[in-house]
């Protein structure tokens, strides 16, 4: 088990096109290996940091295969549907077929008519059940692509980190926090509204080749420096450690003795920054191995 790699930018911009090289190659290095680039994304802020992915170039997007870490059960083209903010971001912008991108089966929502989720009652008859099927369809989405129902081995996973330290819909004190037995979970209660979510577990976490974390901004300052200075804490975004150790990308810059290198990597800006006292490693990576 590594320690995280901290990245930290000194604009929202620049870490955004690291972001993208990195992206570029990790796509690249699990193409060679297994002639396939599986990535979940995240919600929230972000779907905005991969804007510009549509525009690098070398991205073999006829290779790529999208799941969602989590995603908040709300149609499709809801404005709080994490699949949209990703098609708006860069997934309608590039050449991926629909059938590449996997959301959560619409076929599945008997609460079509809710248009407004925030005020759909988390226990509203039928829910926990509709939320079930939802999220036992997302697992079985995930097993047909990975080809067995064992936890997949995402090559790559990109995460937000909440305000009060969450990431996916993991949150702090959650009993979903100790899930072992499914790869995806439904919420019913998550304290992020909308309240209904389903979500990837830490046994999936854990086993991807790369978590990539995204933060940004002065608000986040106090949670960074909890997370990675104060792991002990036990915080959501904390307890992601994948145990892999196929180490796809070079750091020019050696971190310190004491945070070897691994594969969570933290992208953050200089605000968000500003209180952690982890130390920071040199950005470049390399493509091939
Ligand atoms: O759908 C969601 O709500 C997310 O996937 C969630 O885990 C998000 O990544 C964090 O809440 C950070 O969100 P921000 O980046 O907007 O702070």
């Amino acid at each position: 088990m590594s320690a995280p790699i901290l990245y930290a930018f000194d604009s929202v911009p620049q870490l955004q096109q690291s972001l993208a090289d990195f992206i570029l190659a990790a796509q690249t290095a699990a193409i060679a290996k297994h002639g396939q680039f599986t990535v979940a994304l995240s919600g929230g802020s972000l779907p905005n940091n991969l804007v510009p992915l549509a525009k690098v170039d070398g991205i073999q997007w006829d290779k790529w295969a999208v799941f969602f870490a989590d995603e908040r059960i709300v149609p499709l083209d809801n404005a709080e549907s994490n699949y949209a903010a990703c098609a708006k971001a860069f997934l309608a912008h590039v050449p991926i077929k629909p059938e590449q991108v996997h959301p959560l089966n619409a076929k599945l929502f008997r609460s079509w008519t809710v248009t407004d989720p925030l005020v759909q009652p988390a226990d509203a008859a039928g829910s926990a059940e509709e939320a079930q099927e939802i999220a036992d369809d997302y697992a079985k989405q995930i097993a047909e692509v990975f080809k067995t129902t064992d936890t997949p081995s995402f090559d790559l996973i990109l995460l937000g980190m909440g305000p009060d330290g969450h990431t996916c819909s993991l949150f702090p004190g959650h009993p979903l926090l100790d899930e072992k037995s499914v790869t995806v979970a439904k919420i019913l209660d998550s304290p992020k509204p909308p309240p209904r979510r389903v979500t990837l577990t830490y046994p999936v976490l854990d086993k991807a080749s790369h978590i990539a974390f995204v933060a940004t901004g002065a608000g986040k300052q106090e949670m960074l420096a909890q997370i990675l200075d104060q792991p002990e804490l036990g915080l959501p975004c904390s307890r992601v450690r994948p145990n892999a150790l196929d180490i796809t990308m070079t750091h020019v810059s050696p971190p310190a003795d004491n945070h070897s290198p691994g594969n969570v990597y933290w992208f953050v800006d200089k605000a968000a920054a500003e209180q952690t006292k982890y130390s920071q490693s040199a950005f470049e990576v390399r493509s091939s191995l």
